[in-house]
């Protein structure tokens, strides 16, 4: 049977009359990396401070890591590494100093070695006198990663830790997530990046408090029933008012000098396209991306909402 990391059931936080999660299962096996995906404000953080421990849970129930999520919250934040959104260090220290003082909290044995090895690991000796304050923000994320993992936690738990660094520190940042589960490690990491929940083995999708689905990227694309069209040729932009406006079209957008409509209705999307066939444009069926799928969901759920209101 697959050891789970995280196995909670009906997690749930209310702050006063406001549902941030709403009964959220999650059975997140060893060793693996998920994304936590969502819009603004459907409860990505609210999760993932109850899972490590710093919040208590108004309902539900679960283990993380073999520890009870009600009575063992000390030890779960002890084997865990949390990462917030905000870089939260000492900006007077230097790197090194900051991983001293971390290596000092965690009354971690030999600290000078295991400052040197982190050091080593994530590429930061070359900048271990810099000033916190005086690196770039894909340096600041770095140092962040090293400082939560240095305690070498069993889970590590990531609350969009790349916002606002470049594509190349990104992708160096993920090097580094896959080096640490390839060593073991399981990784909840919540993102607004489309190309980084396509790294994942998972992602989980919530939207107002509720897990709206999972699964592995293929997973949820096909789950989603979405069909695409993709119209190309001179001056396709300016078709996207007309278009958006036919019935079953529930989202029209440019990418990549084409056009993308997307719904659940193959009939009515044909119609759509078919309105626009004399205009001449090249369109064909396309397998719908990842951010279509997430687009259409937060459209829908954002319905749902309104219809139940
Ligand atoms: N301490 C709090 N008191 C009251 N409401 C809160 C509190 N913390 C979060 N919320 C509300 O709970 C909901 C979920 O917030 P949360 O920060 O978990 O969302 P998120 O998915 O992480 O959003 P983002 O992508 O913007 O970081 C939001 O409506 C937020 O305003």
């Amino acid at each position: 049977m697959t050891e789970l990391a995280i196995d909670v059931r009906g997690l749930s936080k209310h702050f006063g009359n406001k549902v941030a999660v709403n009964k959220v299962d999650l059975q997140l096996p060893k060793g693996q990396v998920w994304g936590f995906l969502g819009p603004n404000g459907s409860g990505k953080t609210t999760t993932i401070r109850m899972l490590c421990g710093l919040l208590k849970a108004t309902e539900g129930e679960g283990r993380c890591l073999g520890f009870d999520l009600r009575s063992d919250a000390e030890l779960i934040r002890r084997h865990t590494g949390y990462m917030t959104q905000k870089f939260s260090f000492w900006n007077e220290l230097t790197v090194r100093e900051n991983l001293e003082f971390v290596a000092r909290i965690y009354e971690l044995e030999n600290r000078r070695r295991c400052v040197d090895d982190t050091l080593e690991v994530l590429g930061l000796g070359h900048r271990q006198h810099q000033l916190a304050e005086a690196l770039s923000g894909g340096w600041k994320q770095r140092l962040a990663l090293a400082a939560v993992t240095m305690h070498k936690p069993e889970l590590l738990l990531l609350d969009e830790p790349t916002a606002g660094v470049d594509p190349q520190a990104r992708r160096d940042f993920w090097d580094q997530i896959h080096r640490l589960s390839n060593e073991g490690m399981t990784v909840l990491v919540s993102t607004h990046y489309m190309d980084e929940a396509e790294r994942c083995d998972h992602i989980v999708y919530l939207a107002h408090g509720n897990l709206i689905t999972e699964g592995t990227v293929a997973d949820i694309i096909d789950q989603s029933g979405l069909i695409s069209f993709r119209a190309e040729g001179t001056g396709v932009r300016s078709l996207e008012p007309h278009i958006a406006a036919q019935a079953g079209v529930e989202y029209a957008a440019y990418f990549a000098a084409g056009l993308h409509i997307c719904g659940h209705d193959r009939a009515l999307l044909e119609k759509a396209v078919s309105s626009v066939a004399s205009k001449g444009y090249h369109w064909q069926e396309i397998r719908p991306s990842l951010e279509d799928v997430f687009i259409a969901l937060m459209d829908q759920s954002g319905a749902d909402l309104r219809s139940h209101a």
